[in-house]
């Protein structure tokens, strides 16, 4: 086509660039193109060429112009050889190039013809070629369909199989069933019967059962009934004992006032007798002078007419005998005189005496009166005695029989007040209690996060309850210990939430007391008021601390050696007693005994400041008293147990901000308060395993908690809003316990000797 282009032939400038930069390295000119030339068979190569173009001419003498000459002329001469041979070259490319360039022209031509031929069969090949696409896509799309239909086929076919396999197994076990099946309805129809039997006897049995529980529930009802007329009851009788009891003191005080008189009286009245006995015998001396000077006058008047028959005697003896007489008669006439101012005396002394019998009698009979209205008193006052006694069991049965029927575990709610530390958002209420006739004193209502949650209790006690209207509530719980119960009342709350202040109070307070030491003075009471029913008890404390699940003796007197292996280890027998190895167990007789120890435990025990709490405890407390009683007129002896437990409050470590010594704490009394809960939750599911041994605190309390013991909640929470969150939590984990049935209370009584052992449970 070039060649074409330039008419076939090359200039030599070019054919030399062929020469210089063409793509063969090497142009050999055969000996035939060279025939009759100067150069002959001389060949040049490229680098021939180049090496010829770039030579430098080199004279041995670089002056010699000859030299230069010569060798320039040399060079010349290879240069025109090398010319020549470029223009025969050239010639003969160019003759060839005219040769191709025919060729090419017809090359060409046939080209071209070629290019109209391959044009008309390219359109043919075209036309078929698109014949053969649309073919071929009309077979990719079959095949594709094919290949589909054959992968659906052959799914189809998998599935068919599986399906066979699935159905032929599915017919195995469809064969293995209704083999079973068979047999089973056989004895299904066997255990239909005997169902059906059984059916029959549930449903009469559930009859009789409804019955009876429509029977107890009224039986209950009337319970409740009784129990609160028998209140009413006790509290008339309780007021009318007090009446008979200050009318009887009074009348005491009448009765020792008359005594005080009669004996006064009588006192006078012998003053009075011996004056008269004195008189009578000054009385009867003057009458004896009196006689004697009478005797003598008589004598004397004898001898004056004996005298004056004399008459020769001497007037001198006769003035003497007269002047005698004369003295004897003034000494008579004045003694008569003293006699009748003795005898004036003796009647006024008389009389006198008989006024005061007569006193004495009026006295004596007064007295006999008070005497009678007194014994009249006193038989009352034992009659009413004895119905406040008999009234007093039957409120016990009674309690217990509630217990019995509602399960030995009861929950108090007590919200304290909002203190001035409280943080947060005080101004909306976020504690309240309903007011209507159900809810009134069981009910609580908490406001978290704008939803209100509500709560039923036992007992719900408001901010303003005092600390006596709370024991008030207690008091009968605490009572039943001395009739040989076990009885547990823990508080249980957030950390600041007053559970300190509901079991110890204010320290120094006296109208602040708490549970624990208003509960050491009612049994202390009641034990000098059962004295009179021939009841003796014995009474044990130990008091102790759980601080990072390790158990701390609060009245050792050493208390570093805590820490010594196999020291306080727990142990339950199998009467469900529970005893703790080395504790120290102190005897006490008073309350004011207990209250020392009380103080020192208080001292003892482990207290911190928190973010939460200026004094919060830091450990579990447990307060045991035991109580040991035998009544000396039956024989009867009983052994009951006290537990009074102030937990330790949880706490949520992101707001309490702990380190340190304070977070191990935090996290010991939160993992041990989880423990609780788990605790109590197996035993309301009825679980075969409870775990117990989960912490120290659970297994020390496992006869509380899982036997036979009076159980009671004190589920404290704060009303601040800031505390919602975790009050909440604590009423839903009361409300969880609320609704547990663990056990049935059973009291420890027996008439043998009793087991000088005393245990927590
Ligand atoms: N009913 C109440 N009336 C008046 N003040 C109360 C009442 N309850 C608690 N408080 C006061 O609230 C504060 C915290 O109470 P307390 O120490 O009893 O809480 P706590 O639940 O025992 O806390 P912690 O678990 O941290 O020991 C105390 O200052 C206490 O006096």
């Amino acid at each position: 086509m070039v060649g074409a282009a330039n008419g076939g032939r090359m200039p030599p400038r070019q054919i030399f660039s062929v020469v210089n930069g063409g793509q063969d390295p090497v142009i050999r000119v055969g000996p035939t193109s060279n025939a009759g030339s100067d150069c002959g068979a001389i060949e040049f190569t490229r680098e021939d060429v180049e090496s010829l173009l770039h030579e430098k001419i080199r004279t041995k003498n670089k002056f010699s112009l000859k030299e230069k000459c010569d060798s320039m002329m040399e060079y010349i001469k290879r240069l025109r050889i090398c010319i020549k041979w470029f223009q025969e070259l050239e010639e003969n490319l160019l003759l060839e190039q005219e040769k191709n360039g025919k060729m090419l022209e017809s090359a060409i031509n046939r080209c071209n013809d070629m290019e109209l031929l391959m044009s008309e069969k390219e359109e043919e090949l075209n036309s078929v070629i698109m014949e053969l696409r649309r073919n071929y896509t009309a077979l990719q799309e079959k095949f594709a369909k094919e290949e589909s239909d054959k992968s659906a086929a052959m799914e189809t076919l998998t599935k068919e199989k599986e399906a066979r396999l699935s159905a032929e197994r599915l017919q195995t076990s469809i064969k293995e069933e209704l083999e079973r099946a068979q047999r089973e309805s056989k004895s299904a129809n066997q255990k239909i019967l005997s169902l059906n039997d059984m059916y029959k006897r549930l449903q009469e049995y559930n009859t009789s059962l409804q019955q009876y529980n429509s029977k107890l529930q009224s039986e209950l009802n009337q319970t409740n009934e009784i129990l609160k007329n028998v209140e009413k009851e006790k509290v008339a009788m309780l007021e009318n004992v007090s009446n008979l009891r200050g009318h009887c003191t009074s009348l005491q005080d009448q009765l020792n006032a008359t005594k005080e008189n009669t004996n006064e009286t009588l006192k006078q009245k012998d003053e009075l007798a011996s004056e008269v006995g004195h008189l009578r015998m000054d009385l009867q001396q003057v009458r004896d002078d009196r006689d004697r000077q009478l005797s003598k006058v008589e004598d004397l008047s004898k001898e004056v007419s004996k005298y004056k028959e004399w008459s020769g005697k001497s007037s001198d003896e006769i003035e003497n005998l007269t002047s005698s007489l004369l003295s004897s008669q003034a000494i008579c006439s004045s003694q008569s005189d003293q006699i009748k101012k003795l005898q004036q005396k003796l009647t006024a002394t008389e009389s006198k005496l008989e006024m005061s019998d007569v006193s004495a009698f009026e006295i004596r009979t007064g007295y006999e009166e008070q005497k009678k209205i007194n014994s009249d008193l006193q038989l009352r006052l034992a009659e009413a005695e004895s119905k406040h006694y008999e009234g007093e069991l039957l409120r016990k049965k009674l309690h217990n029989t509630i217990l019995e029927l509602k399960g030995n575990i009861r929950v108090f709610c007590r919200v304290r007040p909002l203190l001035c530390d409280d943080d947060g958002d005080n101004e909306t209420k976020t504690v309240s209690f309903p007011t209507t006739t159900e809810g009134l004193g069981r009910g609580v209502e908490l406001l978290q996060n704008g939803k209100k949650h509500s709560f039923s209790f036992d007992n719900v006690f408001v901010p303003e309850s005092t600390q006596e209207e709370v024991f008030e509530e207690v008091s009968q719980l605490v009572q039943s210990a001395l009739d040989g119960y076990k009885v547990c009342i823990f508080a249980y709350g957030q950390t600041g939430s007053g559970k300190t202040h509901t079991m110890m109070g204010t320290p120094g307070n006296h109208d602040e007391k708490g549970l624990i030491p208003r509960s050491l003075e009612q049994i202390f009471e009641s034990r000098e008021t059962l004295q009179n029913q021939e009841w003796k008890y014995e009474m044990q404390v130990s008091m102790l601390e759980i601080y990072n699940d390790t158990i701390r003796d609060l009245l050792s007197t050493n208390r570093n050696c805590s820490n010594e292996s196999g020291k306080y280890a727990i142990k339950h027998d199998p009467n469900g007693n529970t005893h703790v190895s080395d504790l120290t167990i102190v005897d006490v007789r008073s309350s004011r005994e207990v209250s020392f120890l009380l103080n020192r435990a208080a001292q003892a025990r482990s207290v911190g400041k928190t973010q939460m709490n200026e004094q919060s405890s830091r450990s579990h407390f447990v307060f045991t008293l035991r109580i040991s009683g035998v009544n000396e007129n039956t024989g009867q002896q009983v052994k009951g147990v006290l537990n009074l437990i102030d937990l330790a409050g949880s706490e949520r470590l992101s707001k309490s901000e702990s380190t340190g010594v304070r977070l191990t704490e935090t996290q010991y009394i939160n993992k041990s308060l989880s423990c609780l809960s788990t605790v109590i939750f197996a035993l309301a599911k009825k679980e075969e395993h409870v775990p117990f041994r989960n912490s120290k605190l659970t297994y020390l309390l496992q006869p509380c908690l899982g036997g036979d013991s009076k159980t009671l909640m004190v589920v404290n929470v704060s009303p601040a809003a800031s505390s919602a969150n975790e009050s909440l939590c604590s009423l839903r984990f009361a409300a969880r316990v609320n609704a547990c049935e663990i056990g049935t209370p059973r009291r420890q009584t027996s008439f043998r000797q009793v087991d000088g052992r005393l245990s927590y449970g």
